[in-house]
């Protein structure tokens, strides 16, 4: 009997606001630059190991759950054959950010296909390969919270603000200015 392999919530005072799954525990090193963001900004989320291959019939309870918490989005990261989104978004309503893990026979170009290729009518939104997308994945999530949840939207504007200040604060060659600079 399949079961709901690894659980962890973060944010457990209002429940988690997003749901982060991963094909496999091998995945966790891509995913975990997503899960570091939304800790950084206040997100609460939740941590799965889901498989439409090796544990298909989770999937449906876990849409079904998603569905019942209320969660905004899941942000779901697979490698290789990568039909985790996809069939993830054919349960439920609650929208999918995937994420492409870097596969080592194809660097992800496998991923990211099985994973941008949607029929039409089951949308699933698709990120850059590996630590990138991961992390962008909870970027846009938080971005989705920040609609409606001020402080999330605080958080965020103070991120990029930090981003920004931190591209300027580089040291850069002697003589020649810095972006921005006359
Ligand atoms: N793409 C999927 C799915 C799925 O899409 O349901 N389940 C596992 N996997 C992927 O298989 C790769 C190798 O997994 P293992 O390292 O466990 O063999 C992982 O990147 C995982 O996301």
């Amino acid at each position: 009997m399949e079961r709901l392999e690894e659980t962890q919530t973060q944010g457990a005072q209002t429940g988690p606001q997003v749901g982060v799954v991963m094909g496999s525990r091998s995945d966790f090193e891509t995913m975990q630059g997503a899960l570091e963001t939304l800790a950084a900004l206040g997100v609460g989320y939740e941590v799965r190991v889901l498989s439409a291959h090796r544990t298909p019939g989770l999937l449906s309870t876990y849409a079904a759950r998603a569905e019942r918490l209320n969660l905004t989005c899941i942000i779901a990261g697979a490698g290789g054959a990568a039909h985790l989104p996809g069939m993830l978004a054919a349960f439920t309503r609650v929208p999918v950010l995937g994420v492409p893990v870097q596969s080592r026979a194809l660097s992800g170009q496998d991923s990211l296909l099985s994973i941008v290729q949607m029929p039409a009518g089951i949308p699933v939104a698709t990120f850059a390969i590996g630590a990138a997308g991961a992390k962008n994945a909870a970027l846009f999530a938080a971005a989705m919270l920040a609609v409606t949840d001020s402080d999330v939207r605080d958080r965020l504007q103070a991120y990029r603000d930090a981003q920004t200040r931190a591209v300027l604060d580089e040291p850069w060659f002697e003589g020649h200015p810095q972006a921005g600079e006359a």
